[in-house]
């Protein structure tokens, strides 16, 4: 598949605007004049194989780590340790609240996050199938990960970046997932960027996606532009990482 961008058909402005960024990791090069726009209160797929740069790229538009060259701009501002109450990032490497109960570590978000909605955990919690009594550390992998979407959700931030959510989840759980990813969004609009390389399930989920290649966006665009000129997501990307 030839390198190419299609513009988006969605008129918003980016969110998430990302220019030229570099990053090397030693004498690595993770992340190749990485240019992307992310639309303001969709849902955007960043989308590639392993060690194609997804989780490099979260953490810089988290402000988490720098890029050796370029910039990431959140909402018109260069990133900065001043936006964390604007932006979650669920990393797939987390570990938190490892001795509190669900119900601790909920509380626990909202000593630690103001606009942390509690009546939202609950709902959720609810929702995701948590017993709110079980300790953190004795959750299952599948349980761990709804609880982590559940306290990311929760905080209520104007732009979610959520790495591999769905690594190690059953089908059903990954669906109720995505079920619940998309109410969240109707009651609560935001901008949400999700990494993952389980295209399969999720391509009913996004709006626009990003596909990089050996840390560069070979190809963006809104979703249904994309189905329509160039076939499934999962086509897409078979063409493009083959
Ligand atoms: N702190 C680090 N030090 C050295 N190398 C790193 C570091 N973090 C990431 N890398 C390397 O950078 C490359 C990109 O990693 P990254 O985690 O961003 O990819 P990814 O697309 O998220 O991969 P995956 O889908 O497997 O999670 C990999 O080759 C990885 O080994």
């Amino acid at each position: 598949m030839t390198t190419c961008k299609v513009n988006s058909l969605v008129t918003e402005s980016g969110a998430v605007e990302c220019k030229e960024l570099v990053k090397r990791y030693k004498q690595k090069l993770v992340l190749d004049q990485f240019t992307a726009s992310f639309p303001e209160g969709k849902i955007t797929g960043l989308l590639g194989q392993n060690g194609a740069g997804k989780s490099t790229l979260l953490k810089i538009i988290a402000g988490l780590t720098q890029p050796d060259h370029g910039e990431a701009r959140v909402f018109g501002e260069r990133t900065n340790w001043k936006q964390n109450q604007d932006i979650t990032i669920l990393s797939d490497r987390t570990k938190w609240y490892e001795h509190h109960t669900v119900l601790e570590a909920i509380k626990f978000s909202k000593v630690l996050y103001p606009q942390f909605s509690l009546e939202k955990a609950m709902e959720l919690t609810q929702f995701m199938k948590l017993d709110t009594d079980q300790k953190v550390n004795t959750l299952s992998k599948g349980q761990e990960s709804r609880l982590y979407l559940v306290l990311c959700l929760a905080r209520n931030t104007k732009l979610v970046l959520l790495d591999e959510p769905f690594s190690g989840i059953d089908l059903i759980s990954k669906e109720q997932i995505i079920q619940a990813i998309i109410d969240y969004m109707i009651e609560s609009p935001c901008t949400l960027i999700i990494s993952t390389h389980e295209i399969h399930e999720t391509e009913g989920l996004f709006d626009h996606a990003v596909f990089i290649r050996n840390g560069a966006n070979v190809l963006s665009g809104d979703v249904e532009y994309l189905r329509s000129t160039q076939g499934s997501i999962e086509t897409i990307y078979r063409g493009i990482y083959r």
